[in-house]
């Protein structure tokens, strides 16, 4: 068994949406990054290579790399899924919480599992996806900003 944790955040500015877990969220913000900016999908990935100690994903796909502006995390995904997979690990279970004032969550906590699960290639059950405010404090208080912090357990395929 192998345990690793992620932690990512972005920043949030006037827009129509966000991506969160490889699912698009109709909101009233966006995000700025480099790639399409899925916090949740980048936490999870640095969390899966941690627990195989492999780096993060800066390391992997850096982001002053053009090959990677705008670029679907879902694909980032993959290819660290086949990379722990390759090492003689799966994914057993992932326990995520997105830290954020906005959006809400809750609404498509289902979506996300479920597209979550499947490019992690376990059964939803193996996926939690949580959510909370910060009670209106600091820069996700502020709607300035979303992070996401995220547990994996890893076992042997
Ligand atoms: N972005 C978010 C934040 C919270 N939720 C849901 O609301 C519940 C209460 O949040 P508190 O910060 O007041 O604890 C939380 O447990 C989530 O169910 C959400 O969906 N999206
Ligand atoms: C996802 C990558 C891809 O270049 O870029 P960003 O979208 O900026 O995301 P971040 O979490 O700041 O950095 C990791 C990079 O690998």
């Amino acid at each position: 068994m192998r345990i690793g944790q992620g932690f990512d955040v972005h920043q949030l500015i006037p827009g129509t949406g966000l991506p969160l877990g490889g699912v698009f969220i109709p909101c009233d913000y966006a995000v700025v990054a480099h790639s399409d900016g899925d916090v949740l999908l980048h936490a999870i990935m640095d969390a899966l290579l941690g627990a195989v100690a492999l780096g993060d994903i800066g390391a992997h796909f850096p982001d002053d790399d053009p090959a990677y502006a705008g670029c679907d995390s879902s694909d980032l995904m993959r290819r660290v899924i086949d990379l722990v997979a390759e090492h003689g690990y799966q994914v057993a279970n992932i326990d995520t919480c997105v830290i954020a004032q906005v959006p809400k969550v809750g609404p498509h906590r289902g979506a996300i599992q479920a597209r979550v699960a499947e490019l992690l290639k376990v059964e939803p059950n193996a996926v939690s996806i949580k959510a909370t405010t910060t009670e209106t404090l600091g820069f996700t208080g502020r709607k300035e900003g979303i992070a996401v912090q995220v547990s994996v357990l890893l076992e042997r395929c």
